[in-house]
């Protein structure tokens, strides 16, 4: 039995789940001559890998002309290439207990990671190659919430408003840094006008929502845009609404007292025949300023299902969406050209629960896990099915909710 199996089989007898990390590990550059990089990761309290996979899906509207603009490229993610998926992983910093017994390290190239296996004696590590390395043990390193930003999800806007869907999400053992990445701790403050504006703790989704809007002022006179919210969680896969407002209204979210009550009803995922699967009766908000937008956002934020657990004083315990749909009308474009005719793009940013060992805890925080960890799986054997050359392979988007409601952003 060759080292990799082996240790897969271990891995599986010890009761944790191995298949939940291989498939954004092993998407990146299979036809191309970087070092092939094996097909899963060690998964222990150790591993403070995240990594964040961005997929662009062109829009499927008959009518969208885009195909035909001259000079702009295909859905790709960086100039030169054809790329549609970004992957990259952060690594957090190590606490005194990690830094000790490290298992992850970033090589020269700060583009491959090896990980070290607890049988290190052996000598049995694996090396992963992605698009981006952010670390933040080292100095010289780049690696603040801005940076992050910039590199992993700025390009995400161009091409939204070109008329593509986009999905980001951050996946990782509890602990590793999801939430941190995507919303950041205290990712807002208030600015000497008692304005919102965005702390230098702000994550990708907050950074998201403000440049949305800067991108809007710096092009006026191009777009006319109609921007709409919807956001909710995926617990014990269950849908809930985390926008359900009691008084609805778009005027209440002005006031500082707005009232929002997490909906306790569990909604129901249905399919459009030409949208694909969608969350009936989810609230959707229209939104026109960044200021309404940000409201939305901490409130959704605050509604999330979180929990203390031996790896995180305030562990997700619920997947989260957060759709941002743009209907952009290019103005600069004749009436009577098929752009001006309006293009719909859905962009989703997924801050994923994390995966974790289920024993030892109390019975509600192991259903959580059971369903948290299925679901991560469900959304493995997706990824893993899509990377598969053989066209033939069936991709089991039902087999959670997580996939299915994602099935248009992943294939
Ligand atoms: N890059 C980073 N720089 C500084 N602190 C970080 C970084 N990444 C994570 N942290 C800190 O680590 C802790 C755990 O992070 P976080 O809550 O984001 O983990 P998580 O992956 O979302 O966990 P869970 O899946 O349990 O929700 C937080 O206190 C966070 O502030």
């Amino acid at each position: 039995m060759s080292t990799n199996r082996h240790n897969r089989c271990r891995w599986r007898c010890k009761g944790r789940n191995a298949s939940l990390v291989p498939f954004i590990f092993s998407l990146r550059h299979q036809n191309k001559t970087q070092p092939k990089h094996r097909k899963w990761l060690f998964h222990n309290r150790l591993l403070v890998i995240i990594a964040v996979l961005l997929v662009i899906n062109e829009l499927k509207r008959k009518d969208f002309s885009h195909k035909s603009t001259p000079g702009k490229s295909r859905a790709c993610l960086a100039k030169g290439t054809e790329d549609r998926l970004v992957v990259a992983v952060r690594i957090r910093p190590l606490n005194l207990s990690e830094t000790a017994s490290s298992v992850v390290k970033v090589n020269g190239n700060q583009l491959v990671v090896s990980v070290v296996t607890p049988c290190a004696s052996a000598g049995i590590y694996h090396t992963f190659t992605y698009d981006h390395v952010f670390n933040s043990n080292n100095i010289d390193s780049i690696d603040t919430q801005k940076q992050v930003f910039e590199i992993i999800a700025c390009p995400l806007l161009d091409k939204a408003f070109e008329g593509y869907n986009a999905c980001l999400f951050a996946y990782g053992q509890t602990g590793s840094g999801k939430s941190y990445s995507m919303m950041g701790s205290d990712p807002f403050s208030r600015d000497n006008s008692n304005q919102i504006a965005l702390s230098c703790e702000a994550g990708i989704i907050p950074r998201f929502c403000y440049q949305l809007f800067q991108y809007l002022e710096a092009h006026r006179e191009e777009f006319q845009v109609e921007i709409e919210v919807s956001y909710f969680e995926i617990y014990n896969e269950r849908i809930h609404d985390l926008l359900c407002v009691k008084h609805n209204g778009q005027k209440n979210i002005e006031s500082a007292g707005i009232s929002v009550k997490k909906s306790q009803k569990c909604l129901k995922v249905r399919e459009h025949p030409i949208w694909g699967p969608y969350v009936a009766e989810l609230s959707i908000h229209s939104v026109d300023t960044c200021e309404a937008l940000q409201h939305w956002l901490i409130l959704g934020h605050s509604q999330r299902a979180t929990t203390a657990t031996g790896l995180n004083e305030k562990s997700s315990r619920s997947h989260s969406i957060l759709n941002i749909m743009l209907n952009v009308t290019n103005m600069e474009s004749p009436a009577s050209s098929k752009v001006n005719q309006g293009r719909r793009s859905k962009i989703s940013l997924v801050d994923l629960a994390g995966s974790e060992r289920v024993s030892g805890t109390n019975d509600l925080h192991k259903r959580e896990g059971v369903h948290i960890n299925k679901s991560l799986l469900a959304l493995g054997k997706v990824i893993a099915a899509l990377a598969d050359k053989n066209s033939r392979t069936f991709v089991p988007y039902r087999e959670s909710v997580l996939t299915y409601l994602l099935r248009e952003n992943l294939g």
